[in-house]
């Protein structure tokens, strides 16, 4: 259901549609972390971060604030008669380690170990290449999410994930993984590739071969020495290595495209030309190649036989050179410099990479340069997107080496580590995590079967192998032939595909960039998973929405799959596009196990926010997984953690209508009158959803059926008339008002909101003890005013949730700093709670004893922000000058001249807080928007629960009693009262 906040009130869902979370800001825009460069940002909770005066001051800007000064323990006076502060008072992460791989380590016999050593030496002997060219794709795919994000328009992916977006979260800004096409290139290495044609004109003459797989393009090129006619190679002519790694991308969907890519780019560089021998004057009998390899500053001429005898030329810097087999497949696959003439084949180099398949080695200082700016000598492209490569001497080590470095573990190391199905495809797929759990004989069973098969399997598997013939039909299979093969649990052929050198970082085109590790964990095949890790597949290679193989494992419910991956070493805190982690992925489906697993391995990302701010658990919630949400409660979830619209789980169970979940979330202290940024309250919802029993539940637990969200309804006015929920509500509103009625025994209600608006939520106030107006002799302010210029010093603006912590120290309440605009943080930040202003529902009513005082509507949990001591902020010698000095509170701030606030005739719902020899009160000093130690704001937070029609009030402290006593005495009533006549 689609619900749209500009047309109904608001909820914390525009749909129940899961697509419709998509949230508002994107990864690029979200911050990662709330600090800032340089500063120590302390969480609200943990926090409490000073209560040193000595440290304030000494601390330098900037820096973290340690612990903090015995404070005294009250507030006080330190005028006559004035109230003081004086207590106010991972892209990719760290590698697998050995430790870690050393639990994939399972106790499986000495002859499977053997079997699976022998798979892996074969597979080491494609290993270099593979972990070359594995960091070659990471390269590459950081590179293109990092540089390629088109300048105007809608980039394909961003079209292509606009249908997600439902919830009404804003605009997106997404990073593409596919390097937009350069149409306009700068050819600025054209004339000094050129191979002694600098200067001169040149023709194209091209004809294509229709009937041939490549082209074929004959090139006339005028020189000084008159016509050398150069012959573009086709590629068929090559050996067949080389021939396939240059197909192979063209033989995706996006074949056609591609050519024309190529044919677009390899003019640019003569990598490909070839002249008749009879063009030069070389002799090619028993001649031998005249490459020159460069490695790492080290020239070496290759002594290779020639079998052909056409000339190429790398550079317009070395003469034709005739070449062996070998070379003129590295000419062709642009592995020469065109700025030197020298080949790039060991040691360090850089590499454009136009496209995935096409690799362009230069030496970085034999780029094109041409305005001041480097491009590739080979195709032209900006040569700033190109990377540093290492291609180290091959080693011949047999051990397969693992995915990311370290020890090389025993080979009975390499099993897999929890065979959990038979190695043949038919029966890879590993079994749905929601089926029954085994007992301990039956697992202890199957693990046992489970060897046999696995011994049997990998036997055939290596078996066939040796198998010369298979083999060699084997090698013909195209790159992205490993993905389909390891997508259709095809273990044997992925075997193969391995050790004939296939990348098994492979990224696939068309199926968002996936590798053949994602395709085997999105099935659940959980023997390919491994070998491909073997092979050196990378367990954080994310698709074009950010996803990894885990993610990918997760979301499809392959719990065995999702074990050995996190084992593998796969990080389980990745985020995708959009902010999901394989919690969110898996909560939001419903996949109870895999949650179970991913919590028990990884329980510091249960309160991982995406980028809508919603938590795993509130995905849960939302679609109904009711045990799962248990478990997450179980687990400790955060219940009270604000989503970017501020609302808690209570509104997302409203909204889902499910009762027994929000039963579970009130048990858990999830709280009923929380707001969201339409002022909706879980009633609200459950109300206008036509959730009968969430309202009722809700009705019976407290909540108020008269509060009214921003646009002005209550949840009967969201109710449809006449329906169960309207009756109910309307019920519940009558014997409310008249037990209202009854407890308040006659009070009239002078005023509705003493501020007029001003706090987020109105401060009635009430009479019933005599005819006393409302008090209009101070004008409510909601933030302190200056009546004189005091210069506050705003510019030290870096600043360090929801409530302080149970063990917060209330005897010296240390001073809290709250994030700010400085902060790299969202706005609905939990350490922004002062700034937030009053959130409590409030009472002004006349007391019996003590003249206006303050209660509160609603219970209230201990830790909870009440409101700020808000008046004029004066100078001492103001304050001394001023008559009346009930409303003066002193900020005892030991920097500079000694500073109040005085409430008398500027104030807010703080000033008529009267003092209790046991109070529900503590006063904090805190800072929000500046640092500035002279003016901390006041702010009171509840020390204790308080229930609803409780007054509240804090401690004046010794030396405000040590002063008023010889004026009056304490009227607080408490059988602890320590300044009331009696106990004098
Ligand atoms: C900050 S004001 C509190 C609001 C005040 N009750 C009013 O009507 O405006 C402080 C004054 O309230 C009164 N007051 C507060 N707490 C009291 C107490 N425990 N006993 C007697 N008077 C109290 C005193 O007159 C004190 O000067």
């Amino acid at each position: 259901m689609e619900l749209d906040r500009n047309h109904v009130s608001p909820g914390p869902a525009r749909s129940s549609s899961p697509a419709s979370r998509t949230p508002k800001a994107t990864k690029g825009q979200e911050p990662k972390s709330n600090q800032r460069t340089g500063f120590t940002v302390t969480p609200f909770h943990m926090s409490p971060i000073i209560n040193n005066d000595a440290a304030l001051q000494r601390k330098p800007v900037g820096t973290a604030f340690g612990k903090a000064p015995p404070a005294r323990s009250s507030l006080f006076l330190a005028a006559a008669g004035r109230l003081t502060a004086e207590v106010v008072g991972e892209r990719f992460p760290p590698a697998a380690t050995a430790e870690k791989s050393e639990q994939l380590i399972p106790s499986a016999s000495s002859a499977q170990a053997q079997q699976v050593e022998k798979a892996e030496q074969l597979l080491a002997k494609r290993h270099q290449s593979l972990l070359l060219r594995t960091q070659c794709h990471l390269n590459q795919h950081l590179l293109l999410s990092k540089t390629t994000q088109p300048k105007g328009g809608v980039c394909p992916l961003q079209s292509k994930l606009k249908w997600k977006k439902k919830r009404r979260m804003g605009t997106y800004s997404l990073v593409p993984k596919k390097k937009a096409k350069t149409k306009e290139k700068p050819k600025a290495n054209v004339k000094k590739n050129l191979p002694a044609s600098a200067g001169k004109s040149v023709t194209e003459h091209k004809t294509v071969n229709a009937g041939e797989q490549t082209a074929t393009e004959k090139r006339k090129i005028s020189s000084e020495d008159g016509h050398v006619e150069y012959t573009e190679l086709a590629l068929d002519c090559l050996n067949l290595k080389a021939q396939e790694e240059l197909l192979s991308p063209f033989l995706s969907g996006e074949a056609e495209e591609k050519e024309t890519d190529l044919a677009e780019e390899l003019p640019l560089c003569c990598c490909r030309m070839e002249t008749p021998s009879s063009a030069g004057s070389f002799s090619t009998r028993s001649q031998t190649c005249m490459a020159m390899e460069s490695s790492d500053g080290m020239v070496s001429r290759c002594q290779r036989p020639v079998v052909k005898p056409e000339l190429m030329r790398p550079s317009n810097t070395v003469h034709l050179l005739v070449l062996c087999e070998d070379h003129r497949a590295g000419m062709v696959k642009h592995q020469c410099c065109p700025g030197c003439g020298l080949f790039c084949r060991l040691g360090s180099f850089m590499e454009c990479r136009p496209y995935s398949s096409i690799s362009h080695r230069f030496h970085r200082d034999c780029a094109s340069i041409l305005n001041e700016r480097r491009f590739c000598p080979h195709c032209g492209e900006d040569a700033s997107g190109a990377t540093e490569v290492m291609f180290p001497k091959p080693d011949l080590s047999p051990s397969i080496p693992r995915t990311k470095p370290g020890p090389l573990l025993p080979a009975v190391a390499t099993l897999p580590s929890v065979p959990t199905s038979p190695a043949v495809p038919q029966i890879l797929r590993a079994k749905k995590s929601s089926q029954p759990q085994r007992s301990r004989e039956e697992s202890q069973m199957r693990v046992k079967e489970e060897a046999v098969h696995c011994k049997e399997s990998l036997e055939t598997i290596l078996m066939s192998l040796d198998d010369e013939n298979l083999k060699r039909k084997k090698a013909k299979g195209p790159a992205r032939q490993l993905y389909v093969s390891a997508k259709q649990g095809d273990l044997q052929m992925v075997i193969q595909l391995l050790v004939d050198g296939k990348d098994p970082n492979f990224l696939m085109e068309g199926h968002q960039k996936r590798t053949a590790l994602h395709a085997a964990a999105a099935e659940g095949h959980q023997e390919i998973c491994h070998m491909l890790v073997q092979a050196g597949a990378n367990l954080e290679m994310f698709d074009e929405e950010h996803r990894t193989p885990l993610m990918a494992a997760c979301e499809n419910n392959h719990l065995d799959t999702v074990k050995y991956l996190v084992r593998a070493g796969a990080t389980v805190g990745h985020k995708d596009i959009m902010g999901f982690t394989c919690l969110h992925l898996a909560a939001k489906l419903g996949h109870y196990d895999v949650v179970d697993h991913l919590l028990s391995k990884a329980s510091k990302y249960i309160n991982c926010q995406d980028n809508g701010g919603w938590t795993a658990i509130t995905w849960a919630i939302e679609h109904k997984h009711k045990e799962l949400v248990h478990l997450f409660l179980r687990k400790g979830a955060d219940v009270n953690i604000r989503d970017k619209e501020e609302n808690v789980c209570l509104h997302w169970a409203a909204l889902s209508g499910c009762d027994d979940v929000a039963q579970a979330l009130l048990e858990a202290g999830c709280d009923l009158n929380a707001i969201s940024i339409h002022g909706d309250t879980p009633l609200h919802i459950a109300a206008r959803e036509n959730h009968l029993q969430c309202v009722t539940l809700f009705l019976c637990h407290g909540a108020d059926v008269s509060q009214k969200n921003k646009e002005g309804d209550t949840a009967m006015s969201l109710s449809v008339s006449g329906s169960k929920v309207w009756t109910a509500l309307n019920t519940n509103k009558r014997l409310t008002d008249a037990r209202r009625e009854r407890d308040c025994q006659g009070e009239r209600q002078l005023s509705r909101d003493i501020s007029r608006g001003y706090e987020a939520v109105p401060i009635s106030c009430v009479n019933g003890v005599d005819s006393e107006p409302c008090p209009d002799n101070f004008k409510y302010i909601p933030d302190s005013c200056l009546s004189s210029s005091l210069n506050i010093d705003k510019d030290i603006t870096h600043l360090q949730e929801g409530r302080l912590p149970l063990d917060f120290c209330q005897w010296e309440p240390p001073v809290l700093f709250e994030c700010n605009h400085a902060c790299s943080c969202w706005r609905t930040c939990r350490n922004r709670v002062v700034q937030n202003g009053l959130r409590v529902r409030l009472k002004l009513y006349k007391t019996e004893k003590m003249g206006w005082g303050v209660r509160t509507v609603q219970d209230v949990p201990q830790g909870t922000f009440i409101c700020e001591y808000v008046g004029e902020i004066i100078s001492n010698s103001e304050a001394d000058k001023r008559e009346n000095d009930s409303f003066l509170f002193t900020l005892d701030n030991k920097v500079g001249e000694p500073y109040c606030i005085d409430a008398r005739l500027y104030g807010n719902i703080g000033r008529f807080i009267n003092h209790m020899c046991e109070p529900n009160l503590i006063a904090v000093r805190v800072f929000t928007v500046h640092q500035d130690q002279r003016f901390p704001r006041i702010a009171f937070f509840s020390s204790r629960p308080i229930k609803a029609g409780e007054q509240i009030g804090m401690d004046y402290g010794d030396n405000y009693w040590r002063v008023k006593s010889k004026f009056f005495s304490c009227l607080c009533g408490s059988p602890q009262c320590h300044h009331s006549a009696a106990g004098r």
